[in-house]
């Protein structure tokens, strides 16, 4: 996939530096087409809300902390009903499909596209595709109703099955073309949402009337713009089980460490979120944070002082994290998954050998490990009370979008208010710890943990990024106003 073949940008300039970053609508490429009244307003449930139709003008800012004179700067299409749909009820034919690792809430979005969709629209065909994008042309599928889909949202995992790799866009463009869908909800992290933006592109190119919508999906809330991604909380607060564990471990054996690994494969969210939650976390590793074990300032002395003064201490290290120490202490491995991402090596067994081959060597204290690797068991949990009104809202939006007749669009919150995102938005990079944010600032003075960074690598690292969610800091806007200002 690449830029080249990609449709124009909606690119909407208005007063004060108004931008309004558009997604697309099937009559961008299918002029003409018939709308029809929204089902809704016939539904008694929805009648007594005032203003229930979104404004077809509403639009979310993305950035809410601003200053006197600053532009008013970049906008979503607001997500929700409209007055207006591009579909009628018996005509349309949906698919779901779940791509990529485990995330708690999965089901939850599946429940809620086909209850949106019969309850609010009417409609009835709703197909589950099995076992993620290679399922489209290799896979059965399997039919939804609100029967089927009742109770699965009290279960992890996805009842849809999900894989990495398999995705061809043209054998699952045939698929959807062959079957008759003209709606796609698509649930998945950054790379199913590239895939999800090759096929809008391809069913654009032949000019089908299917509408695709992407729900991001990923633990490791790396996708950039939204507040934050379903299933996350859920796996922070699993991860505490494991934290707890360590923290009892630790206190009650003599000069204990207790170390947790906790997944992020390139971001550190679960582990800074996780540690600042817990308070019990005397050192968080994570891999946007380069850390040293050896000398003045690294780890194996910071682990000598908190012993010293407490006897115990509690290391969480996100499994992204130390990578390039790995590299060079074992063969590099560059080896992928199915999807193409680098798979790390086991950063968790590496760092607890190498705490007890530094003690063990110095002999100067005689030292405990206790390793916990709770790996899926953070993924694979159901999705906790907020997460389900969460994913409630997510895949409602979807269903509304789609019926608005709106295409190539992410849905999910920014500020809070559910919006429309075009892909391009969504997949040009992932969402990481920002470390000169004010969130690892907190991190840093709950643990007291050294920074592991010398003020030169605090200048170079200042100005590279913005904040790419409201997760990392609203605040961040501030900070790089003072580092443009050179304060
Ligand atoms: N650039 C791409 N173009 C088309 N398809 C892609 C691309 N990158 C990934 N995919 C497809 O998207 C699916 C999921 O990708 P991946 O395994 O990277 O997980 P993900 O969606 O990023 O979720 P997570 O990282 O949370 O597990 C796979 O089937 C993969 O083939
Ligand atoms: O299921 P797999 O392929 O082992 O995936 C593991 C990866 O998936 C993630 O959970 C993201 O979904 C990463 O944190 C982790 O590295
Ligand atoms: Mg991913």
């Amino acid at each position: 996939m690449g830029t080249s073949g990609d449709s124009p940008r909606k690119i909407v300039s208005g007063d004060s530096g108004y931008v309004l970053e558009d997604v697309p609508h099937l009559i961008d490429y299918i002029p003409d087409l018939p709308t029809f009244s929204n089902p809704l307003q016939d539904n008694p449930a929805y009648s007594v809300v005032k203003q229930y139709f979104v404004n077809v003008d509403a639009t979310v800012a993305q950035t809410i902390v601003v200053h006197k004179s600053s532009p008013r700067g970049t906008h979503f299409r607001r997500a929700g009903p409209r007055q207006k749909v591009y579909f009628e009820s018996d005509e349309v034919h949906a698919c779901i499909v779940t791509c990529g690792g485990l995330c708690p809430g999965l089901n939850t979005v599946i429940r809620e596209i086909v209850c949106g969709l019969y309850h609010m629209y009417g409609v009835k065909k709703v197909l589950g595709i099995n076992g993620g994008y290679r399922g489209f042309y290799s896979r059965n599928t399997i039919t939804l109703t609100p029967k089927v889909v009742n109770d699965i949202h009290k279960r992890g995992g996805t009842v849809l099955g999900t894989s990495r790799g398999g995705h061809n866009t043209k054998k699952i463009v045939d698929s959807i073309q062959d079957r008759g869908i003209n709606q796609v909800y698509i649930i998945g992290g950054d790379g199913t949402q590239k895939g999800a933006s090759a096929i809008y592109e391809e069913i654009r190119r032949r000019g089908l009337k299917v509408a695709v919508a992407g729900v991001p999906k990923t633990i490791d809330n790396d996708i950039p713009v939204i507040d934050k991604s379903f299933g996350f909380d859920t796996a922070v607060e699993e991860a505490q089980r494991a934290i707890n564990a360590a923290h009892v471990e630790s206190e009650s054996n003599e000069n204990c460490i207790g170390l947790v690994k906790l997944m992020g494969r390139d971001s550190g969210f679960i582990a800074m979120h996780a540690t600042i939650a817990s308070r019990d976390v005397d050192c968080c590793l994570i891999p946007e944070s380069p850390f040293y074990l050896e000398g003045a300032g690294g780890l194996f002395e910071y682990i000598e002082k908190r012993l010293k003064e407490n006897g115990h201490m509690v290391i969480v290290i996100a499994e992204g994290a130390g990578q390039e120490l790995l590299s060079e202490s074992l063969r590099s491995s560059h080896q992928q998954d199915a999807s193409g991402n680098k798979l790390h090596q086991d950063v968790g067994l590496w760092i607890s050998q190498s705490i007890k081959d530094h003690f063990s060597r110095q002999k100067k204290m005689a030292i405990n490990l206790k390793y916990i690797d709770p790996t899926y068991m953070i993924r694979a949990v159901p999705s906790n009370a907020s997460d389900n009104v969460y994913c409630t809202l997510l895949a409602q939006s979807a269903v509304h979008g789609t019926m608005a007749g709106y295409t190539g669009f992410t849905v999910g919150p920014v500020n809070g208010r559910h919006s429309y995102i075009p892909f391009y938005r969504i997949i040009e990079r992932q969402n990481r710890v920002v470390i000169t944010d004010r969130m690892w600032a907190r991190l840093l003075s709950s643990t007291n943990q050294p920074s592991f960074m010398t003020a030169k690598d605090v200048i170079n690292d200042i100005g590279e990024e913005e904040p790419l969610t409201q997760m990392s800091d609203d605040n961040s806007s501030d900070d790089k106003m003072i580092k443009e200002n050179g304060y």
